[in-house]
């Protein structure tokens, strides 16, 4: 779509992201398109901090449109605030806390002035900075509608049970929503660390949600007309995705893995390949790298397998460093692993270009952490998935996914903690053959079709935005 002329002076916005690919690639979407759909100046406030090469490469990108400038934040040192037990939120969180010193001074001094702010959530603590300068400030929830309306709700449900979780009974009822099972909840979502995000959802002036209506009908109408969340102080929502890095967008594509990735790729039969990859910072122990690769290796499917260090390896706290391991995961795998799949195989251990696989023509199944962007770009490209939840609100994603039938869910068998070789076999073959994996492409490509409609011209997610963007541009809600 092409920016609109105008004769008015653009709005301009700035966008401030955490660390990760997992924030940053949605909301650098969203700035795209204020940008070039709605001819707005956007300033994308980057965190350089444990910034992973991939988003470097990205922000960096000679692509980004030119009303679109990257500020990269100076760089803090948090190594004094970690202890060996912190883990990847809390040290996300102080890494955010350290940089938004330099908030004040970098969002006073921007000219034109800005009339709005939007933030990740990890950037929660930005809104006060925001509001001290009397500048209205937006939330980007960067996972489904369901963890919005969770994370509304979560405060009532927190002093219901008085902080102790195991006084819920078997499910969370959030009201008018589809019950969420507590087991998926725990751990990695109910957690008193939530709750000042929650609390903070009063003080903006709406949250975007990276979904849209199709995907999320039944929870986006009861936030919009249950009156639990009526009588909530909270902003409107505003559904605008699926927000996803294009194919052009892959920063990576020219590095040796990435190339030899999609060649490999070129040479194999349509829809005969599964991919596997659990984002930017998913790890299995060493016992589950080594039942997944003979479950491929059973399943005698074609794959190409991002592999990390094993997690015993990665050490605790190296989130951003666990996928540059130049040594590779070859050794952490069974021993003629690679020799035995060399046929049909690829193992490679650094970033791969991933919309650029999902949308490769011979992939046909995805397994996956259900990292929300993950999910949102297998859903885009028309990729059934084998779900493989490891930790935050991935098991909310990977049930919502089953219970679409656009996903299955391997699990251990007994009282194991791995899932066996025998699963996997089970699953990978379920998604790439049979009834099962006809049906499931029936569906996701059913979603597809939905997510493109949402975000073509008079979409509900375009619809959403353009709403928004008008607003602004009148000085409305800015
Ligand atoms: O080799 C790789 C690995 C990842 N990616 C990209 O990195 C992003 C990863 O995002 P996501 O799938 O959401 O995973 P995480 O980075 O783990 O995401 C964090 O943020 C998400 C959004 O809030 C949450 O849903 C997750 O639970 C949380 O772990 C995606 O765009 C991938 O395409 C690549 O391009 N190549």
């Amino acid at each position: 779509m092409v920016a609109r002329e105008t004769t008015q002076k653009k709005p301009h916005v700035a966008v401030l992201a955490s660390p990760g690919m997992g924030h940053v690639t949605p909301l650098l979407e969203l700035a795209k398109r204020l940008v070039v759909d709605h001819g707005f100046q956007v300033t994308f406030l980057a965190i350089s901090t444990d910034a992973p090469p991939a988003q470097i490469q990205l922000l960096n990108s000679s692509t980004l449109p030119p009303d679109l400038h990257v500020i990269h934040l100076p760089h803090v040192d948090v190594s004094n605030l970690l202890t060996a037990s912190t883990g990847v939120s809390v040290r996300i969180v102080l890494v955010v806390r350290q940089t938004l010193s330099y908030l004040p001074s970098v969002l006073t001094n921007m000219q034109p002035p800005i009339q709005s702010l939007i933030v990740d959530p990890f950037c929660g603590e930005a809104l006060e900075f925001a509001a001290a300068f009397s500048i209205p400030t937006y939330l980007f929830l960067t996972t489904s509608a369901s963890f919005t309306a969770l994370t509304m709700y979560f405060p009532t449900l927190h002093a219901q049970v008085d902080g102790d979780y195991s006084k819920i009974a078997e499910k969370v009822l959030v009201p008018g929503c589809n019950p969420l099972l507590l087991d998926d909840l725990i751990p990695g979502v109910l957690m008193p660390e939530v709750l000042p995000l929650c609390n903070r959802i009063p003080l903006v002036k709406g949250v975007f949600i990276n979904t849209w209506e199709e995907l999320e009908p039944v929870t986006l109408g009861a936030i919009r007309k249950n009156p639990f969340f009526l009588g909530l102080p909270a902003p409107p929502v505003y559904p605008i995705g699926p927000l996803t890095k294009g194919n052009e967008d892959e920063p990576l594509t020219s590095t040796m893995e990435s190339k030899k990735m999609l060649t490999w790729l070129d040479k194999q039969p349509p829809d005969s390949v599964v991919y596997v990859s659990f984002g930017s910072g998913g790890t299995l122990s060493g016992e589950q790298m080594s039942e997944l690769a003979w479950g491929l290796e059973l399943s005698q499917k074609r794959f190409v397998w991002v592999a990390r260090p094993p997690s015993e390896v990665s050490a605790s706290g190296s989130f951003f460093e666990a996928g540059y391991d130049a040594e590779g995961a070859a050794s952490y795998l069974p021993d003629g692993f690679l020799d035995r799949t060399r046929e049909r195989g690829l193992v490679i251990s650094s970033w791969a270009p991933q919309v650029a696989v999902l949308s490769h023509g011979s992939v046909a199944g995805f397994v996956t952490h259900c990292g929300w962007n993950s999910v949102l770009e297998s859903i885009a490209q028309g990729v059934g998935m084998i779900a493989w939840p490891l930790y935050a609100e991935q098991s909310m994603n990977a049930r919502m996914l089953v219970d679409m039938g656009v996903a299955v869910w391997p699990k251990p068998a007994g009282e194991r903690v791995v899932v066996g070789r025998g699963e996997v076999e089970r699953v990978v073959r379920s998604v790439m053959e049979g009834e099962q994996g006809k049906a499931m492409r029936q569906k996701v490509i059913e979603l597809q079709g939905t997510a493109l409609k949402a975000l073509g011209l008079g979409g509900s997610s375009n619809a959403s935005l353009a709403g928004l963007a008008d607003e602004w541009r009148a000085g409305g809600s800015l």
